[in-house]
């Protein structure tokens, strides 16, 4: 896929395998993550355990917002697959711009779903990744850095609904049209929803936990990330979220030719 070429972007075959490949780049941050407690301190606004001078929020928003930064200078954010979580606090680029031919609809950036992303991640996957409950202050930094790589992965994975649903818009524009004229959520939550690709990506987790997941060297076969828990992870979150990605830019559509 090379966002320079829009014809390659908008191919639902091409989409999909590059789906395919943010599974393994999902999986490997999990597995990161998983070395570490859940360490509750990293997440909680203004712990005194994390005393940072003049910041509302979390170490977590605080390691987030400060990275998007020097991100936003190294021009991560003008690319059309990366969406930050920040976006009030990003800041031009140090690198000249590169004007890549539009793929989306001029909103697309407004599509922004990297609140829920957070909060899911922070309230329902992490008890489910961490190797343990507990907090490790010493852990702090390693937590927090492993975090921002799965969150930016998840978010990646997740707004590319907005790609699937530009390709599938373009395949079937009097359909798609006739939908979001009748604002038939239901309709277009239907005809985006292709349960057997679901179905493969999900047995596809299964082996590819069996075999990522297992510490080589731990010979009580413990695994770091179950089959399970990715199974929930993209069942209950990451493929609702993609598909509601997809709904949310689809019915703004109409507004742009
Ligand atoms: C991404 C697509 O749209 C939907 C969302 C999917 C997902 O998030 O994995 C898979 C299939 C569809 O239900 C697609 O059609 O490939």
């Amino acid at each position: 896929m090379d966002f320079t070429r829009p014809e390659t972007v908008l191919d639902l075959a091409n989409i999909r395998d590059e789906l395919v490949r943010m599974e393994d780049s999902i999986i490997f941050k999990f597995i990161e993550r998983s070395h570490f407690p859940t360490c509750p301190a990293v997440y909680l606004k203004n712990d005194p355990r994390l005393p940072l001078p003049d910041f509302e929020g979390s170490f977590l928003d605080w390691a987030l917002i400060h990275m998007e930064i020097t991100h936003s200078q190294l021009r991560r954010f003008e690319s059309p697959d990366e969406t930050p979580f920040f976006p009030d606090k990003i800041v031009k680029p140090i690198l000249p711009s590169i004007n890549y031919p539009r793929v989306l609809a001029p909103y697309a950036p407004q599509v922004n779903y990297n609140d829920k992303v957070k909060t899911l991640y922070e309230k329902e996957i992490i008890p489910l990744i961490s190797k343990c409950d507990g907090d490790r202050p010493e852990n702090y930094g390693s937590v927090a850095t492993s975090d921002i790589e799965a969150l930016q992965s998840l978010s990646r994975r997740i707004h590319f609904g907005k790609f699937v649903a530009e390709a599938k818009f373009q395949d079937d524009k009097p359909l798609y049209t006739d939908l979001i004229k009748r604002g038939d959520i239901d309709g277009i939550m239907q005809h985006i929803t292709n349960s057997a690709v679901e179905e493969k990506i999900l047995q596809r987790l299964i082996r590819k936990a069996e075999v990522y997941g297992v510490d080589p060297i731990n010979n009580q076969n413990e695994r770091r990330i179950t089959p399970e828990y990715l199974v929930k992870i993209y069942k209950e979150f990451v493929i609702p979220l993609t598909k509601d990605v997809e709904i949310d830019y689809l019915l703004k559509r109409l507004e742009y030719p």
